[in-house]
């Protein structure tokens, strides 16, 4: 626990630089390399070219990966010790965070994301850090012999929206669009996290397992991906595995440790303008930068201490809040690419994970934390797990519910603020409209009322015209009664020369009256005369019009007829031409297919017979290949009898051989016995000889020791006594060490001919029960050979029979496919010769056809012709009936004119008699009648037959009809009734 309380102390954020090899894009373009790592000594240094300047900057970082660092290196590095810290209990992460296309799905991914593993469970070279982890994870579990449960969620955050990437298809029964886009909400778990509600948790027991779903979610993401047409560059994953192990205190108590991994491959880190994002992407750009840029706020606070950390800005990093700053382990993997291309973001990046080094998580052991929980057995954990998910699912459809709920109302909301600004809209109209109805109302109004004012001027006018017709009617009736009293008066009193003289002055009053109103009444007449002649000249002028036109009319017709007979003509030798042509087609594809038949029939009867050749040679083949298959398989037979043969005389030249072999070992086994014998006698002779040696030298040395001492026993009898004291200690020391050695030799050779003699047995035993396995071995081997021996015989029996059978099986094809062949070959030509009929049946009817059509051509065209005479004859004739009715018309309207004139002449001639007549001076007769009052009408009398002053008859007008204005009442809708009916 020491050790844990250790960990549990507050630790930096990892940080780790991988800088991924040049790509063949940068390879090919000669791309520069401003990035060097230097792996041992944990830096990093980019160079950057400034006014012409060379500048280099070193990052240092926990661990430094270069471009040829491989997938297992970084794991093995950096993500075993993170893995084992999971499974020790503690919360870690690993984010890849780097520009696009710098490695960071490689890294977490690799290359192969289905990443099962291959042959002896190992994973391929380009597995990421996710398969790795799995595979850790899972050899782990398994090793330790305890109880477990893993769980994995996979998730996706595009546009700050969460998409789960295990959720089964089959559950949410809406369109592919909208399943791929169901975002699922966040919520606070009470504890200071965040849950993703509805996120699938699913329950794994192996490996596999895992890499399924993790293949099923990329799918899911690469799907999505297409649909909405993004890149996975611009979207978060957050890959999570949470293992719970139950685990035995040495108190004896039973805790469940968990552990949790995340696993984020980061979005692109660019920036908007890099990202190409536009217009309708500007958002999504704007939110995924939302939540990087939140994740750089937050590292800012962390690393700075600022008091308020901006966790809740984005999901990303409420998804991570834990992880940064909290109580998990947390590791970085920052991606860079070595090119000058992509120098600004790399230095962007190498700042913002150098920067992460100083954040300081706190990790916790969750187990520790949760001392107080209780061992569950396996089964009722997976129920409460399984009924929490059910619980899970109908949160999650409750909360679906309250979410279609919302977006109800959402919609209801909109529509009805839709509705009211409608109204609103609709209100300024009415207002609008109703003040342009009361604008048209006023308008109306005075309209009418000078449609009044006008209808009453009308009425005023019609009324004085009605008064002067009335005067008029009355003044030419007075007139009328005035001149034949005239005249009566003139006939009665023509003799009353006397008295007329006072009439003079009346009289020529009257004739000045007269003669005004014949000179007015010429005028008239010329005035007539003039309008008569004008109307007329008019009537001329249009029916010259009238004439031109029937006559241009004519003309056209004319032109029109000889332009469609030119045409019909033409048609017709088209027609004709075209009929040749057909003809000459028909004919040429006659000719062409009967060749064509002919020359298939004929390839047929060769192909007939080429495919009976065919059919023969392969017959003589497949025979000869029959022949050599059975020469072949009774050589095979031959060659296994003999094979068969040597096998069983080369086991019995092995045995014979083992046997002798056997016999030499036994020999070599008595040689070694007797040579131990010599041996042991050679160790006790040696023995006898070395006592005796020993023995001799003594006796030699003792006899030169007594011979010395007598010789010099005078002079140096204290030397010599020292010396020989000396000496003899000397010789009695290699005595002792001499018998020793002779007495360890004997024991050392004893024990290995004891030893040699075990050897030996053990020798001899296992040679003996190894001979008896080659015997037993050698017979069954004798006899499965032979046993062998026989199924190869009856299969290459049957293999013969079989071929037998092939070959009559042949036979019998070959002579069916002749006859299907010349079967075939027969209907073909059967065939043919219908087709050639057909074909020439065809051209009959063809021919006929073509006969017909021309008959048909020429009568139609012989019928339009005529058709357009006889139009041209109407017309012609209809043009000379208008041009005769022209005629008389003008010569009526001439003869009317002339009749006229002379009319005109006549009643002036007439007038001017009459009143020469009548108005001759008085000649008295002498006959003068009685007088008589002639009833003469007064002056007076006539000035009152003259209609009344316009100004009179006005006031007349005025006061008999009264001028109502309109202003009072009500104009009338009713349209009035046409003025022609008042007039
Ligand atoms: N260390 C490496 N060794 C070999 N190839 C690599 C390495 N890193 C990346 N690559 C290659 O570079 C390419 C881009 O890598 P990858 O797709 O992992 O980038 P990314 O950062 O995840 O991009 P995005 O943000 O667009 O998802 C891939 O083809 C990958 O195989």
């Amino acid at each position: 626990m020491g050790s844990r309380h250790d960990k549990e102390k507050a630790v930096n954020v990892q940080v780790l630089l991988r800088c991924r090899p040049f790509n063949e894009d940068e390879l090919r373009n000669n791309a520069p390399q401003v990035v060097t790592c230097n792996d041992y000594q944990r830096e990093v240094s980019v160079t950057q070219t400034i006014a012409g300047k060379q500048f280099d900057r070193v990052f240092t970082f926990d661990k430094v990966f270069g471009p040829s660092a491989k997938q297992r290196d970084l794991y093995d590095q950096a993500v075993v010790p993170i893995v084992n810290e999971v499974l020790e209990g503690f919360n870690c992460t690993i984010f890849a965070y780097g520009q696009t296309g710098t490695g960071k799905t490689y890294t977490m991914e690799g290359e192969c994301r289905k990443a099962k593993s291959g042959p002896k469970g190992q994973l391929p070279a380009d597995a990421g850090v996710i398969p790795r982890a799995v595979k850790q994870i899972f050899d782990t579990l398994e090793s330790q012999n305890a109880e477990y449960s893993v769980k994995v969620t996979f998730l996706e955050l595009y546009n700050e929206e969460i998409t789960d990437l295990l959720a089964p298809e089959e559950l949410s029964k809406i369109t592919l669009e909208d399943k791929q886009k169901k975002p699922l909400p966040l919520m606070e778990d009470g504890k200071g996290g965040v849950l993703v509600r509805g996120l699938e948790e699913e329950i794994v027991t192996s490996a596999d397992e895992i890499f399924s779903l993790l293949e099923r979610g990329s799918a899911k993401r690469r799907t999505a991906e297409t649909l909405l047409n993004k890149q996975s560059s611009r979207s978060h994953s957050l890959f999570s595995i949470t293992i719970h192990i139950k685990e035995a205190t040495p108190e004896g108590e039973e805790l469940i440790k968990c552990g949790k991994l995340n696993l984020v491959d980061l979005a692109g880190s660019e920036n908007i303008s890099r990202s190409g994002a536009r217009d309708g992407r500007a958002r999504e750009a704007g939110e995924i930068n939302k939540s990087l840029l939140t994740l750089g706020r937050v590292i800012t606070a962390l690393v700075e201490h600022l008091g308020h950390v901006p966790y809740r800005d984005s999901k990303l990093t409420r998804l991570l809040r834990d992880s940064l700053g909290g109580r998990t382990k947390t590791c970085i993997i920052a991606t860079v690419s070595p090119s000058v291309h992509c120098l600004e973001e790399t230095l962007s990046t190498l700042d913002y994970a150098h920067r992460a080094k100083n954040i300081k998580n706190r990790p916790e052991v969750y187990a520790a934390r949760e001392k107080v929980g209780v061992y569950i057995p396996k089964e009722r954990y997976y129920q409460e797990e399984s009924e929490r998910k059910a619980m899970a699912e109908q949160i999650e459809q409750m909360s679906v519910v309250i979410e279609t709920g919302q977006k109800r109302l959402d919609d209801l909301q909109g529509k009805y603020d839709a509705e009211l600004e409608h109204s609103v809209e609709s209100n300024q109209k009415l207002l609008a409209t109703e003040k342009q109805l009361e604008h048209t109302s006023k308008l109306l109004a005075s309209a009418t009322e000078e449609l009044k004012q006008t209808k009453y001027a009308l009425t005023e006018k019609d009324y004085i015209i009605l008064q002067q017709r009335k005067a008029e009617n009355a003044l030419a009736h007075q007139a009328s009664v005035l001149r034949s009293d005239l005249e009566k008066s003139v006939q009665d009193n023509a003799s009353l020369y006397s008295k007329i003289a006072r009439e003079d002055k009346l009289n020529a009053t009257n004739r000045s009256v007269v003669n005004n109103f014949q000179a007015e009444l010429a005028g008239k007449i010329g005035v007539l005369c003039n309008t008569i002649t004008l109307s007329t000249k008019q009537q001329n002028e249009y029916l010259q019009t009238v004439e031109k036109l029937c006559q241009s009319c004519l003309d056209f017709h004319d032109k029109a007829a000889l332009e469609l007979r030119k045409k019909v003509l033409a048609s017709k030798s088209l027609f004709l031409s075209h009929i040749e042509a057909v003809q000459n087609v028909v004919r040429l594809h006659k000719a062409g297919s009967t060749a064509g038949l002919e020359e298939m029939s004929s390839m047929i009867s060769a192909n007939c017979c080429s495919f009976d050749q065919l059919l023969a040679l392969g017959e003589g083949e497949a025979d000869q290949i029959f022949c050599d298959l059975e020469k072949k398989l009774s050589e095979h037979r031959g060659e296994i009898a003999h094979f068969t043969h040597e096998l069983r005389e080369r086991f019995n030249t092995s045995l014979i051989r083992v046997k002798e072999f056997s016999q030499f070992i036994h020999e070599l086994l008595e040689k070694f016995g007797e040579e131990k014998k010599k041996l042991h006698a050679h160790s006790s002779r040696v023995h006898e000889a070395h006592a005796k040696c020993i023995g001799e030298f003594q006796k030699a040395y003792e006899e030169q020791s007594k011979v010395e001492q007598d010789k010099l026993l005078s002079e140096i009898t204290n030397l010599v006594s020292s010396h020989m004291r000396r000496q003899k200690e000397l010789v009695d020391v290699r005595l002792a060490t001499l018998e020793e050695a002779a007495l360890e030799n004997k024991e050392t050779a004893e024990k290995l001919t004891s030893m040699l003699d075990v050897v030996n047995s053990d020798a001899k035993r296992k040679w003996e029960e190894f001979y008896k396995q080659a015997e037993h071995d050698f017979t069954d081997g004798s006899n499965f050979s032979a046993a062998k021996h026989c199924r190869m015989e009856f299969e290459l029996q049957q293999c013969v029979s079989i071929v037998d059978v092939a070959s009559q099986q042949w036979k019998k094809t070959h002579a069916s496919v002749n006859e299907l062949s010349s079967k075939h070959a027969v209907e073909m030509d059967v065939h043919i010769r219908t087709a050639i009929d057909v074909n020439e049946q065809h051209d009959v009817d063809v021919a006929s056809a073509r006969d017909a059509a021309a008959d048909a051509a020429a009568k139609s065209s012989a019928d339009i012709i005529q058709c357009c005479e006889v139009a041209m004859e109407h017309d012609r004739k209809c043009a000379q009936e208008v041009m005769a009715a022209v005629e008389t018309h003008a010569t009526a309207i001439r003869e009317l004119q002339e009749e006229h004139a002379v009319q005109g002449a006549e009643i002036n001639k007439q007038a001017e008699n009459t009143f020469q007549h009548n108005f001759t001076d008085y000649e008295p007769t002498g006959e003068t009648p009685v007088r008589s009052e002639p009833d003469v009408p007064s002056k007076g009398m006539i000035e009152c037959l003259r209609a009344m002053p316009m100004e009179t008859l006005l006031e007349d007008f005025r006061e008999n009809h009264p001028y109502e204005s309109s202003k009072e009442s009500k104009p009338s809708l009713i349209p009035r009734s046409p003025l022609a009916q008042r007039n």
